[in-house]
């Protein structure tokens, strides 16, 4: 069953899309990516999700109910990650974890959250005086103080330095272990690919392509680039037509195509058949960088 079902959603300020016939569906125990360049409508979207913004046109579901209409029900399924600017700088770990932990009908226990999150020797710590990882956890903690089935991640480790991060990423996987769908909103590529299941790319206002992170590298160009020198010249229309194969290029004596998997063995075999020898062969595949630059090339333009 779906959670969050988001359908030709509209949203536009002053008379400018920002949101222009977003449609998805989030399945229930999944990491759900939304992935998109700056200003594409990525947090207007969740926004809407979170029924904090209410949409121009369009239907949102979460768990059944209406994020706007049904407002109160959907706190209640749905954990929002909080802003820095609205947690109090003085409160401490532990007072937070207790105030927010009030607001919900049935919360989790704070205390093997915390313990969970790695915050249980701060508990006496203000927020203020918390690090910068030590605060994202404490965000993740306070999404999941409700008890929610789906959380909702913005932009959580933007800031982090890359132990923290991945830090972040293992929360996020045991997040899911214990049965919570994840709605994640990110910028960077490598995590989108190691944690997400599925991926909405969001490009102005719209869905570009919506895949695994497998499904969406595929889509990429040159998905496979096999680049040699041989021993001796090969002819140009031959390596055109080998199967998969998008471009052929010579530059300093190397040769370079842009294919697919089947491109290997097919050069493999080509080479072989002509008695030529391949050095500093070199196989490389498209990573979700290639892929999301060439489904948004048209932002850059
Ligand atoms: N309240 C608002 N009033 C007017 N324009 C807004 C408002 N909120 C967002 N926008 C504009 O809508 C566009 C989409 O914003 P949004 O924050 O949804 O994008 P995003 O994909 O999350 O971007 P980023 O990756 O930079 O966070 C942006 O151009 C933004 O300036």
């Amino acid at each position: 069953m779906s959670v969050i079902e988001v359908s030709e959603l509209r949203k536009s300020y002053g008379g400018r899309a920002v949101v222009d016939g977003v449609s998805f569906a989030v399945e229930e125990g999944e990491i759900f990516g939304i992935l998109g360049p700056n200003g594409a409508g990525k947090t207007t979207t969740v926004e809407c999700v979170e029924g904090l913004r209410v949409p121009d046109a369009g239907r949102v579901r979460v768990a059944g109910l209406d994020p706007v209409a049904d407002h109160e029900a959907v706190t209640r399924v749905l954990g929002a990650q909080l802003q820095e600017s609205e947690i109090q700088p003085k409160l401490t770990v532990r007072e937070t974890l207790e105030l927010y932990a009030a607001f919900y009908p049935n919360p989790a226990d704070w205390r093997p959250l915390a313990e969970r999150l790695n915050l249980s020797g701060k508990l006496g710590t203000r927020f203020a005086r918390l690090s910068g990882g030590q605060k994202q956890r404490l965000f993740i903690a306070l999404a999941l103080i409700g008890n929610p089935r789906v959380v909702v991640l913005d932009e959580l480790t933007t800031g982090l330095d890359p132990r923290a991060r991945r830090d972040t990423w293992e929360l996020i996987e045991d997040v899911r272990a214990g049965g919570v769908t994840v709605l994640l909103v990110t910028h960077f590529m490598e995590e989108a690919q190691r944690l997400c299941d599925r991926i909405a790319v969001i490009d102005r206002g719209r869905v570009a392509a919506l895949d695994t992170p497998a499904g969406l590298i595929r889509r990429s160009a040159g998905a496979t680039v096999i680049s040699f020198t041989s021993s001796a010249p090969l002819d140009d229309s031959e390596l055109a037509a080998l199967p998969g194969v998008t471009s052929v290029e010579h530059k300093d004596g190397r040769i370079t195509l842009a294919g697919t998997d089947e491109t290997v063995n097919a050069v493999i075999t080509l080479l072989a058949r002509s008695r030529v020898t391949a050095h500093q062969l070199r196989v490389t595949d498209a990573t979700l960088d290639d892929a999301f630059l060439d489904l948004t090339a048209g932002a850059a333009r």
